[in-house]
């Protein structure tokens, strides 16, 4: 991608004007599955797209931060997006488990609520559940430490299977004080409290930004651009990106911007900190 893109909305012109008028005040939101990673059947098989960590290094000089809010835990986020040690993301942020746990680049370091009670105890009752469900092969559990997430995308009918649990596992989850969180082809099972928007929000406080830009595929994303809506209203100007797949539709219909999944947001990124770069003062 040489040209940038021009946003199909007046509030997204007016995000990416404010983003490439002012860089320095600019907060980059990305999520990670789906966003800079491709999609793939094992979830421990998910990696950066190759050209997702040389166009974050070049685009962090010229932003306030680049921040990658994810459901995964932050660790795992940085192992598979291959984001520690770069130079250029020194300051990147990993907010994981949709915010409830940090990883600064800055220390290398991982801050943590206590965990939730009731994880434990879902825990315990899961498999049984799945097996009273008639969850059948490949339908199986990820162990997140601070959420269990339920994956479909493996089962023969992976679509019928997610349908077939949403029920079930919300009881679950009620019983213990979690919420389910839907996502594509996975039901997690996680503490409440937290979610991409108020940890987008609490993160463009912190820092004081004054443009935020936020690049999302799946239903968990769409606190975050609820969060930028009301940044808009507020006057902070912002950029909602979809990563477009066909399996998620809600993202595209809220988007400035929809790119074609993970190449097409590399594609972006990188068309970004190019112009950045060549409008920078020298
Ligand atoms: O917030 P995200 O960074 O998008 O993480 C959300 C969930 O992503 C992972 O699952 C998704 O990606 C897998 C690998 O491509 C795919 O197999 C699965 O179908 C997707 O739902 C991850 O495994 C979950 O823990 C995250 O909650």
């Amino acid at each position: 991608m040489d040209a940038l893109p021009i946003p199909s909305t007046h509030a997204g012109q007016h995000g990416l004007a404010a983003l490439l008028a002012q860089p320095r005040t600019a907060l980059i939101g990305l999520d990670f599955d789906g966003t800079l990673a491709p999609i793939v059947a094992d979830p421990e098989q998910a990696r950066a797209h190759p050209g997702a960590v040389p166009a974050l290094a070049a685009l962090a000089p010229e932003v306030a931060s680049v921040a990658v809010i994810t459901g995964r835990p932050p660790e795992v986020a940085v192992r598979y997006g291959g984001f520690a040690g770069v130079p250029g993301l020194e300051h990147l942020t990993v907010l994981g488990h949709y915010g409830a746990e940090r990883w600064d680049a800055a220390t290398g370091e991982v801050t943590a609520p206590p965990p939730h009670p009731g994880v434990a105890a879902v825990r315990a009752e899961l498999p049984a559940l799945l097996e009273r469900a008639g969850a059948g092969e490949g339908t199986w559990i990820e162990e997140k430490g601070r959420a269990l997430a339920v994956h479909t995308r493996r089962a023969a009918d992976p679509q019928a299977a997610f349908e077939s649990l949403r029920a079930p596992l919300a009881d679950l989850a009620t019983r213990h004080g979690l919420i389910v969180e839907p996502g594509r082809m996975v039901l997690e099972l996680r503490p409440p409290g937290m979610d991409k928007g108020v940890a987008l929000l609490d993160h463009a406080r912190a820092i004081g930004a004054g443009c935020v830009v936020y690049a999302g595929d799946d239903l968990g994303d769409l606190p975050a651009f609820a969060a930028i809506e009301k940044l808009r209203t507020g006057g902070t100007p912002g950029l909602l990106i979809c990563s477009g797949s066909t399996e998620v539709a809600e993202l595209a219909e809220r988007a400035d911007l929809v790119v074609d999944g993970p190449e097409g947001v590399v594609d972006l990124l990188g068309a970004l900190a190019a112009q950045l770069a060549s409008s920078a003062p020298s």
